[in-house]
């Protein structure tokens, strides 16, 4: 894994989140994104060199639905950027992680991804991002 890629936020509304996380940071997110497959709407905001992902649910049985929920608003995973999606894949189902989908599927912002089921990894949901190239 090479360094953080983005922090999700799972938040109830994106119009209100935006706005709240823009006069926070004190700059407009730079982008926003419908993933259909994953039951999300989702902004990017660039920070210094940190990326947020704020999400929002489309749909009552989406994750981040059912996150928000059980636990409320707030820090729903950590992204990591690696460079060869299958073989990290490969790695950690190795090293007994818990991989949430067997291939990498389509993500937000020209990624593949794949998710760690969060009771492998001490309750905390990770993410592995390839950007496509
Ligand atoms: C926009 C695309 C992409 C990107 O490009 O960046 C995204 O970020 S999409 C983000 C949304 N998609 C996902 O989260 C996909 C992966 N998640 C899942 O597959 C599921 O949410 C899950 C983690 C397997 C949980 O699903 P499920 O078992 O159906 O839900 P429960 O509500 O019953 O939860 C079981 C258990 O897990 C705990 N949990 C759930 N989510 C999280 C989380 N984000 N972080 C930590 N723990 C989490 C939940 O609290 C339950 O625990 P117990 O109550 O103790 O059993
Ligand atoms: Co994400």
């Amino acid at each position: 894994m090479r360094k953080i890629e983005h922090i999700g936020i799972a938040v109830k509304s994106l119009e209100s989140s935006n706005e709240l996380f823009g006069k926070l940071f004190g700059e407009a997110h730079y982008k926003v994104e419908e993933v259909a497959s994953e039951g999300v709407n989702t902004s990017f905001f660039q920070v210094g060199p940190n990326k947020i992902e704020l999400l929002e649910a489309t749909k009552p049985d989406s994750p981040i639905a059912k996150f928000i929920e059980k636990k409320g608003e707030g820090i729903h995973h950590i992204a990591y950027d690696v460079e060869d999606i299958r073989a990290e894949m490969k790695r950690l189902a190795a090293e007994g992680f818990t991989l949430l989908n067997e291939e990498p599927k389509k993500g937000a912002d020209n990624k593949l991804v794949c998710f760690l089921h969060p009771k492998t990894t001490n309750g905390v949901l990770i993410e592995l991002c390839q950007e496509i190239g």
